[in-house]
C-alpha cells in the first residue's frame, strides 16, 4: 500500500543547468547554534539558520527544556538561554524525528543535568546505534536505559555534577565527540576527548566563541586532544550560519555532470573538516573555482563556480572520508558518470547513517544501469565515461534525504526517468532542493 503522505517524484534528462543559487544554512552549525544559545545566559541571535526538520527538532527540544526560542524572520531566530546547569525537566518525551545529530548531542547535554529525558525517533533513527554515546556518557555518570541493541527509544537520567573523563574516540564521529564536550559543559574540572582522526570541528569553534575554555593540541601521532573546562558560563552571541557544503554537493555534482552547465553556488561553508569532496572532484578533473573567499561566523566561506567537466575515476584515500562523510552518496553518482574506475574503502560509518548508504547506493546504481560493486567497506564503480545512464527505475529512499537527492540528480543524466518513491525526507536538511533545481533549468 502506498503511504498517502509520501511524495513520489520523477527526475528526467535535463537541459544545461545555469544560474546562481544560495543554498540553506549548514545543518551541523545550526544545531549547535541553537544548543549553545539555549545554554548561554542572555539572548543570542542567529541568522541563516537551516529551517529543516532536523534543526526544528533541536529547537523544539531546547524549548521543552526551558529556552525561549522565537523565529523573527526567514532564517532569523532569537534564543534566550537558561544557563549551563539550568535545563528544565521536559514535560514529555523528546521526538528527534530523523536526526542523529539532535539525538546524540542532546543526550550529551542531558547527561550532566539533573533531569530525566526520553528520546524517540522515526523508523530510520530508531535503527541507528546509540551505544557509541551511551558508553562515554555512562562513564560520566549518566544512567541510560536503551531499547535492545542500544537503540531508541531510550531514557537518559543525568547526573549533576557529572564525572570528568578522558575519552579516546573509537570511531571517527563528530557526534560522539560533541556529545562528550556538551556533557562536559556542566561537569566540574577538565574533560578531554582524544580524536585520532579529525572530524568536523564546529563544536570546538563555537564553544570557544561562546566563551568556554577549550584548547586543542595535536600530538606526534596526529591525534587531536580537545580539553574543556566545565561549569562554563556561556555568553550570548550573534551567529551567522554559512551555507551547507553537504547541500551544495548535490548542485556541484549536478553542474559537473549535466552537459553545458554553468552554475554558481553562493556562500558555501568551506571548513577544511568538511571540504573533502571539492578536492576529490577537482582531482577527477572537475572545473570548480572558489570565488570571494572570506570568513562568515568564524568559518571559511566562498562562492563556487562550477562548469560541466569530463571526470576521471579515482582511488579515494580513506583518510579523506571524514571530511566528505555525508557526500559519498552523491559522490558515487559522480563516479558512475566518470571515465574509468573509482575505488572507495574505509567507509564502514556509511552503514549506520539514515540508511546503509553503501548497500542502498550500490543497489540503486545497479537498478539505473550503472556498474557498482559493494565491498565490505566501500564501493567500486566503473563509470560510463560521460554517457547518460539507462535510468528507468523506481528507487526506494529508505527515509534517507541524501539517497533521495542523489538519485534525483542521477535522473538528470539518465535516458529514462528515475523515480524516487518519497522525496519527503529531503525536508530534514534541504527543504527547497526541488525549487532550486527547477530555478536552474530553462
Ligand atoms: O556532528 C555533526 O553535525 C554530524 C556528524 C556526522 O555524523 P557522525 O558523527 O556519525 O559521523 C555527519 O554524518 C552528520 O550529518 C552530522
Ligand atoms: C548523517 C546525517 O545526519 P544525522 O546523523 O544528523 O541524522 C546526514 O545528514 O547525512
Amino acid at each position: 500500500m502506498t503511504d498517502p503522505l509520501s511524495s513520489p517524484r520523477r527526475f528526467c534528462a535535463s537541459p544545461p543547468l545555469t544560474g546562481r543559487i544560495t543554498i540553506p544554512g549548514d545543518k551541523s552549525i545550526s544545531h549547535r547554534a541553537l544548543m549553545l544559545s539555549a545554554l548561554a545566559v542572555g539572548t543570542s541571535r542567529v541568522t541563516g539558520l537551516l529551517e529543516g526538520h532536523d534543526v526544528l527538532a533541536t529547537a523544539a527540544a531546547m524549548r521543552a527544556m526551558g529556552a525561549r526560542i522565537e523565529r523573527t524572520g526567514e532564517g532569523a531566530w532569537e534564543i534566550a538561554g537558561v544557563g549551563v546547569g539550568s535545563l528544565l525537566q521536559p514535560a514529555g518525551a523528546l521526538d528527534m524525528g530523523n536526526s542523529g545529530t539532535s539525538t546524540r548531542l542532546l543526550m550529551g547535554l542531558v547527561a550532566s543535568h539533573p533531569i530525566t529525558v526520553t528520546f524517540t525517533g522515526d523508523a530510520s533513527l530508531s535503527g541507528r546505534p546509540m551505544g557509541r554515546v551511551i558508553d562515554p556518557l555512562s562513564q560520566m555518570g549518566a544512567d541510560i536505559v536503551a531499547s535492545p541493541g542500544g537503540r531508541l527509544p531510550l531514557m537518559v537520567r543525568g547526573l549533576a555534577p557529572a564525572i570528568p573523563l578522558a575519552y579516546r574516540l573509537p570511531m571517527a564521529s563528530a557526534q560522539v565527540k560533541s556529545a562528550v564536550l556538551l556533557a562536559a559543559l556542566n561537569t566540574a574540572g577538565i574533560t578531554e576527548v582524544i580524536e585520532p582522526v579529525p572530524t568536523r570541528d564546529h563544536s570546538e569553534r563555537m564553544l570557544q566563541a561562546f566563551g568556554a575554555e577549550l584548547s586543542v593540541d595535536t600530538d606526534s601521532d596526529g591525534a587531536r586532544h580537545i580539553r574543556i573546562l566545565g561549569e562554563a558560563e556561556l555568553k550570548p552571541q550573534t551567529i551567522v550560519v554559512p551555507g551547507d557544503p553537504s547541500s551544495a554537493a548535490f548542485f556541484l555534482v549536478a553542474a559537473l555532470l549535466v552537459p553545458g552547465s554553468d552554475v554558481t553556488i553562493l556562500n558555501v561553508g568551506l571548513n577544511p573538516t568538511r571540504a573533502g569532496l571539492i578536492d576529490i572532484l577537482r582531482q577527477m578533473g572537475g572545473d570548480i573555482a572558489l570565488l570571494g573567499a572570506r570568513e562568515v561566523g568564524g568559518e571559511p566561506v566562498a562562492d563556487l563556480h562550477v562548469r560541466h567537466s569530463a571526470l576521471r575515476g579515482i582511488e579515494v584515500d580513506p583518510a579523506v572520508a571524514p571530511s566528505m562523510i555525508d557526500e559519498f552518496p552523491i559522490f558515487f553518482v559522480a563516479a558512475a558518470l566518470a571515465q574509468g574506475r573509482t575505488v572507495t574503502t574505509g567507509l564502514d560509518e556509511l552503514r549506520v547513517k539514515e540508511s546503509d548508504r553503501l548497500a542502498v547506493m550500490a543497489a540503486g546504481l545497479e537498478a539505473i544501469g550503472a556498474r557498482a560493486e559493494e565491498s565490505a567497506d566501500g564501493l567500486v564503480i566503473d563509470g560510463s565515461g560521460g554517457e547518460p545512464l539507462p535510468g528507468g527505475a523506481l528507487i526506494a529512499g529508505h527515509l534517507d534525504h541524501r539517497i533521495c537527492m542523489s538519485f534525483a540528480i542521477a535522473g538528470l543524466v539518465s535516458k529514462a526517468p528515475v523515480e524516487i518513491d518519497d522525496m519527503a525526507p529531503v525536508a530534514t536538511s534541504f527543504p527547497n532542493f526541488e525549487a532550486l533545481l527547477a530555478g536552474l533549468q530553462p
